[in-house]
């Protein structure tokens, strides 16, 4: 068969408080659900490819409500449903791409969401406006021990699945070992879960450090378990669910909070790296 497809696919390289990602625009590099896999699986490593904790692709819409549809695939070619930084980013490739709704509305795995530029004088801000999330257990029982600095587990679905657990000195969590064990949890089975560590109060709110699924290992940041911390970490702080809640993670600061009318928000940076080109992967070529 004669191959028609460039070899070579362009991408933007993005960050959102750190956490980042290969971005193409997947109506002209045409790959599949499974290409999309196979490129995220080659193109994130850090020492062998472009190094991203992730693969976003902007496609046609799926539905007539939609500008465009987001694909999101972890660096180990595994597909997530939603990401928060991510479609940040994706808010802000497809400005440059020359979509001009205001706000732009795009389909993902998660359903319908809609970002806009922030309100504030801040030019590399987005907010993501996201559903209200429903899917919340306070407190949460796992099959496996849990370690005593852990006090309160919660889980929320906010997009993708997320364990938050409350703990005391966010320093001293081994992330990557707490993590990566609670994130196979047989109970959270088939998912799993990212796992989110959260330290309450001072005067940005909440802390929060993430290992991510998918990545096996500690992001900068994660825009989704910020949502899902904000909803039950933060509510046990009995901070009023209306305020702005700040929350700093290692990459920087990200803000949850409700616009006008009572629609839930994640703010925050997306931010354009570089170009690039990029060879796919020898197998699906
Ligand atoms: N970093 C993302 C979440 C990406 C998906 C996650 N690793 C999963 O598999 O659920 C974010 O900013 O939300």
């Amino acid at each position: 068969m004669i191959e028609t497809r460039s070899r070579m696919v362009s991408f933007t390289k993005m960050q959102g408080t750190g956490n980042d990602f290969v971005v193409l625009d997947n109506r002209s590099a045409q790959l599949s659900p499974d290409e999309l896999s196979a490129c995220a699986a080659a193109w994130c490593p850090r020492r062998y490819g472009v190094g991203a904790d992730g693969l976003l692709a902007l496609d046609a819409p799926k539905t007539s409500a939609a500008d465009y549809r987001m694909h999101y695939v972890n660096a180990d070619g595994s597909r997530a449903t939603m990401c928060g930084n991510g479609a940040r980013c994706l808010f802000r490739f497809a400005r440059r791409a020359g979509f001009q709704n205001d706000p732009l509305a795009f389909d993902t795995d998660a359903g319908l969401y809609r970002a806009t530029t922030a309100p504030e004088n801040n030019p590399s801000g987005v907010r993501l406006f996201v559903p209200d999330i429903t899917e919340v257990r306070a407190d949460v029982a796992l099959d496996r021990s849990v370690p005593q600095a852990v006090r309160r587990l919660c889980f929320a679905h906010a997009g993708t699945e997320h364990l938050v657990a409350v703990v005391d000195d966010l320093d001293a969590v081994p992330v990557q070992k707490w993590g990566r064990r609670l994130r196979r949890d047989p109970s959270l089975a088939p998912a799993g879960a990212n796992v989110n560590f959260v330290e309450l109060g001072g005067e940005d709110g909440l802390r929060l450090r993430t290992y991510e699924k998918g990545v096996e290992a500690e992001t900068p940041s994660c825009g989704t378990g910020v949502l899902a911390a904000a909803e039950t970490a933060g509510r046990l702080t009995g901070a009023d669910p209306e305020t702005t809640l700040r929350v700093r993670t290692p990459g920087g600061k990200l803000a949850v909070g409700r616009a006008e009318g009572g629609t839930l928000y994640l703010q925050g940076p997306a931010v354009s790296v570089f170009d690039g080109r990029v060879e796919r992967p020898r197998d699906e070529r």
